[in-house]
């Protein structure tokens, strides 16, 4: 199809098609549209989003074709995803685009078992992502993952290679001493490890870079928070009273670090019984809703307290990996996608950020 050069370019009707679909203005869209051949405009449009959905492209497309009504073929629109790398206060890390925290104020609300869904629905949005479990003192990655046995590799004794498994990376104090050893270690020596964990490992070029944080906001986490170049941070809450507490805390202290919080997931939202499909409110109803609405932040995700969740996560078999299809597995990807499109969207992207990528994108390095 032809566009008149007098006419709007088919790069701005694109732009605001898009900007009607992601409720966004059109200044926010059009640098994201381009002319796949800048001297030939009959050659298309092509679309770079700076988030990851890569399960919604098709979708996305097609309805950016209906709307153009003909004006493209099909032929003539690309989509591409290029996440960029957000601020950060501390110099960035080799290779790591953005690290985000996932934290909680109370322990046991899921935070490990959200860190590890959520890295494996932004690797299946089409991203490269690494997860780091900063859990010192209660690792649980290595469980999470199926390979709480294997120990990372060392070529000079000074940098580890990170573990492979199903598609992203990871790094955890499991792998490395038993955990009698690790839980022992005072406040710095914690901080010290886990600083050591992120600098001494060999990580692959990562759109993301999943931090595990330890429960609570004590002195241990904010180093952590101060001592990490982090991006951005998400914090996991149930809707209980008392978890909601300790995450409104969580939030306070990402703020005093200056590290923008994405959003909250709630987790544990209800129980939905299997047999009449009655939802019980177990941990109250509502609360990581209105504790998102006080703080002006997105409720990036629900999930249901879930049998599943739990045995995938004691199994070592990531649920996502293993059942992709199910609803459970589509509530994190949705997430996933808030998480990356609010990250995008929100966070200041750094200047000259190509400088600190040196190596080769995940999937390039090694096998699994
Ligand atoms: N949505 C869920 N449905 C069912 N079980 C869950 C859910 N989320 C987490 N769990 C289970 O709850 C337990 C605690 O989860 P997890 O270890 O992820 O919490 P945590 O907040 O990281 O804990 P810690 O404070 O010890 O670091 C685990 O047994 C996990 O399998």
């Amino acid at each position: 199809m032809f566009f008149s050069r007098k006419a709007e370019p088919a790069t701005q009707k694109v732009a605001v098609i898009l900007a009607k679909y992601f409720s966004l203005d059109v200044e926010d869209t059009l640098p994201w549209c381009a002319f796949s051949q800048p001297e030939n405009e009959d050659a298309g449009v092509t679309v770079t989003l700076p988030f990851c959905i890569a399960t919604q492209l098709d979708r996305l497309k097609q309805e950016v074709l209906n709307q153009l009504k003909g004006k493209l073929d099909d032929d003539q629109l690309t989509f591409k995803q290029n996440v960029a790398s957000g601020e950060t206060e501390v110099a960035p890390v080799t290779n790591i685009k953005n690290i985000i925290a996932v934290a909680s104020g109370k322990g046991g609300v899921g935070k490990s078992t959200t860190s590890i869904n959520l890295a494996f629905a932004l690797m299946q949005e089409g991203a490269k992502v690494g997860i780091l479990d900063a859990d010192i003192y209660g690792p649980s990655i290595p469980i999470m993952l199926g390979n709480p046995d294997a120990h990372p590799e060392s070529e000079d004794n000074k940098h580890m290679q990170p573990l492979m498994s199903h598609g992203i990376v990871a790094n955890s104090i499991g792998y490395l001493v038993p955990q009698e050893d690790a839980a022992v270690w005072r406040g710095p020596m914690a901080s010290r490890a886990l600083k050591q964990l992120l600098d001494e490992t060999l990580w692959p070029v990562l759109d993301y870079l999943i931090v595990d944080m330890p429960p609570g906001t004590g002195d241990i986490q904010l180093t952590m928070a101060q001592q990490v170049p982090l991006t951005a941070s998400v914090v996991v809450t149930t809707p209980q009273d008392l978890a909601l507490a300790d995450a409104q805390k969580g939030i306070s202290m990402f703020e005093k670090v200056n590290v923008p919080v994405l959003g909250l997931i709630e987790n544990m939202s209800y129980y939905q019984c299997r047999a009449c499909g009655t939802k019980d409110y177990v941990f109250s109803k509502d609360g990581g809703e209105a504790l998102a609405e006080r703080h002006g932040l997105p409720l990036l995700g629900q999930l249901p307290l879930d049998i599943h969740i739990r045995e995938h996560g004691d199994a070592g078999t990531p649920l996502l990996i293993t059942s992709p299809e199910s609803a459970l597995s589509e509530s994190y990807r949705e997430a996933a996608r808030a998480l990356s499109m609010q990250l995008a969207l929100t966070v200041t992207p750094r200047k000259g950020a190509v400088k600190h990528i040196k190596g080769n994108p995940i999937g390039i390095v090694g096998k699994e």
